[in-house]
């Protein structure tokens, strides 16, 4: 039997989307979650000195996205043909690169507060639209079944919605994917159940 321990943080950050996938197709796993005053003295026993890490069968993968889409691949969830793996892939880097443009290292509140609302402003409502744009008049945002970029579409919600609460207000078709999300039985346990972190 394969044995998975997922090494993060206790935050929901870059390890979350692994953690729903694993919690949607059922796949128990170890959610190590290091404490910040016990990194530094073990930074540098992972292989890049970062996390997310993956343990399989011992062998440390890391990169939180390409955790992400392997597991996606053993759930299947990645996409139904080629053009809709690469369609999802494409959902997830864009979410993906707005999430890592806001300011988290920002030390100054103020400051950060401008930073996020002039980054809100000026690029989130584009992507939503894109995003809208992708959904359609559909269920899903790929095909005709769930990916792993609903999922992350619903943890990059979440994560935004803390930040801007109602940012996505004037998406209502992106609103009622998260209530989809939440709907599958498994995510609707796992959110309900996680630990409880600010982001
Ligand atoms: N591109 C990497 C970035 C990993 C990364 O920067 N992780 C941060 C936490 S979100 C980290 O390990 N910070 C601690 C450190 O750099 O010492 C990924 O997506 O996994």
């Amino acid at each position: 039997m394969t044995c998975y321990k997922l090494i993060y943080f206790n935050m929901r950050g870059r390890a979350e989307l692994s953690r729903y996938i694993f919690a949607y197709a059922g796949i128990n796993f170890e959610d190590q979650r290091v404490e910040w005053k016990d990194w530094p003295s073990i930074k540098n026993t992972f292989p890049l000195g970062k996390l997310p890490v993956l343990e399989v069968n011992g062998f440390l993968l890391t990169q939180s996205l390409a955790i992400a889409r392997y597991l996606a691949k053993k759930a299947g969830l990645l996409g139904g043909s080629d053009l809709a793996t690469a369609q999802a892939d494409a959902l997830v880097d864009n979410l993906n690169d707005f999430t890592i443009s806001i300011p988290w290292r920002e030390n100054d509140p103020k400051i950060k507060a401008q930073k996020i609302d002039k980054l809100f402003q000026s690029h989130l409502p584009k992507l939503l639209d894109y995003l809208q744009r992708h959904l359609g008049d559909r269920e899903w945002l790929v095909g005709d079944s769930v990916t792993w970029a609903d999922l992350y579409w619903h943890v990059c919600f979440t994560t935004f919605s803390a930040l801007r609460p109602g940012f996505a207000d004037r998406h209502p078709a992106l609103c009622a994917l998260v209530k989809r999300v939440e709907g599958i039985p498994n995510l609707a346990q796992w959110i309900q159940n996680r630990p409880v972190t600010e982001f």
